[in-house]
């Protein structure tokens, strides 16, 4: 039913560190090439740091825990084709032999079943802005409050609703940490204006506190959000008021429900595309479904961004990590 690539089942076997990784970002996030080209340079670094990367999707209905470079190119030249798979979609996709590319939620659940213990990622999925009404509530936080998967992301962006995420993963028992700062990051910028409870200042921390939620058998999972590089900090924040503008725009225009998304993604593209901008500012629409997520980047630190996210685990924590044994 599942297929273990063979370098992440000797690395599992022998108690090596093994990461995991998720597909949507790859056949959603970017386009053909810039995602082959990312997800096969994301994996390189979590070698260089001496771990095993172990993306997850699924492949002509077989979830497979480790991608080989064939199966990666595939998945990337998929691209949309592959659909977008959270825990809810894993029995049809499989059934169907269709092809998968998993989201936070379902790549947390195949990674706590092969026995992952870290997953790295971007951005989450989160609590959608007038999600008190639309209960449009990603699965990922669910995911996160029933699986014990320690989740290393650049935070919640603030297309979302971040007060009520941070709210709602409290409420499912999930551990929320940020390394090296108080607030919780929002993807683009550092800043939310929302505190974390934990604050983890050095991967050995991050280490203990993924060893002491396994070894309590807590069951439950965790966030440790990792800001953006203070490198890219500038273009994050230029997209980042595009985004608060947007917003503001939309609630004084009452743009609710279904046609908020639609307008916000046309307004920051607008906002962000300005004739002084247009040279070095790209837009892309990351997601197509009905609560899709906006995701505007500068044109070339955007694989950057993504990759930077990952990063903090593969160059900062993983050393660490490696030498942390779990139970
Ligand atoms: O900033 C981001 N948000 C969300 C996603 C992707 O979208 C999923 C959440 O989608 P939804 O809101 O449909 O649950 C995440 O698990 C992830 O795969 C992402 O890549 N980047």
């Amino acid at each position: 039913m599942l297929n273990i690539a063979q370098h992440v089942r000797d690395a599992l076997s022998c108690g090596n560190a093994v990461v995991a990784l998720e597909s949507t970002i790859i056949s959603h996030g970017m386009p053909f090439p810039q995602n082959l080209q990312t997800a096969m340079e994301v994996e390189a670094i979590v070698k260089a740091n001496g771990a095993i990367p172990a993306t997850i999707a699924i492949l002509d209905g077989v979830p497979c825990i480790g991608l080989n470079s064939e199966q990666l190119g595939r998945l990337a030249r998929l691209g949309t084709k592959a659909q977008k798979t959270a825990r809810r979609d894993i029995p049809a996709i499989v059934a169907a032999g269709g092809n998968g590319a998993t989201t936070v939620s379902a790549t947390m659940f195949f990674a706590s079943k092969v026995g992952i213990p870290v997953f790295v990622t971007g951005g989450i999925g989160g609590v959608h802005r007038h999600g008190e009404q639309t209960m449009d509530i990603s699965s990922d936080l669910t995911e996160l409050g029933r699986n014990s998967v320690a989740v290393i992301s650049a935070g919640v962006k603030s297309i979302l609703d971040i007060p009520r995420t941070l709210e709602f993963l409290e409420t499912q028992g999930v551990t929320v940490a940020a390394y090296k700062t108080n607030e919780f990051p929002a993807f683009f910028t550092e800043v939310s204006g929302c505190k974390v409870p934990c604050r983890l200042d050095s991967p050995e921390e991050c280490a203990k506190l993924i060893h002491s939620s396994l070894s309590l058998n807590l069951g439950t999972g965790m966030l440790i959000a990792v800001p953006i590089p203070k490198e890219y900090a500038a273009s994050g924040n230029l997209i980042e008021s595009a985004i608060q503008r947007a917003l503001e725009e939309a609630e004084k225009k009452r743009v609710i429900g279904n046609a908020s998304t639609p307008f916000l993604l046309a307004r920051v593209n607008e906002l962000t595309g300005g004739a002084s901008l247009t040279a070095s500012i790209l837009f892309i629409h990351q997601y197509f479904f009905a609560h899709m997520i906006v995701y505007a980047t500068v044109k070339f630190v955007s694989t950057l961004i993504w990759k930077e996210s990952w990063l903090i685990v593969c160059l900062q924590c993983l050393p660490s990590l490696n030498d942390y044994s779990f139970p």
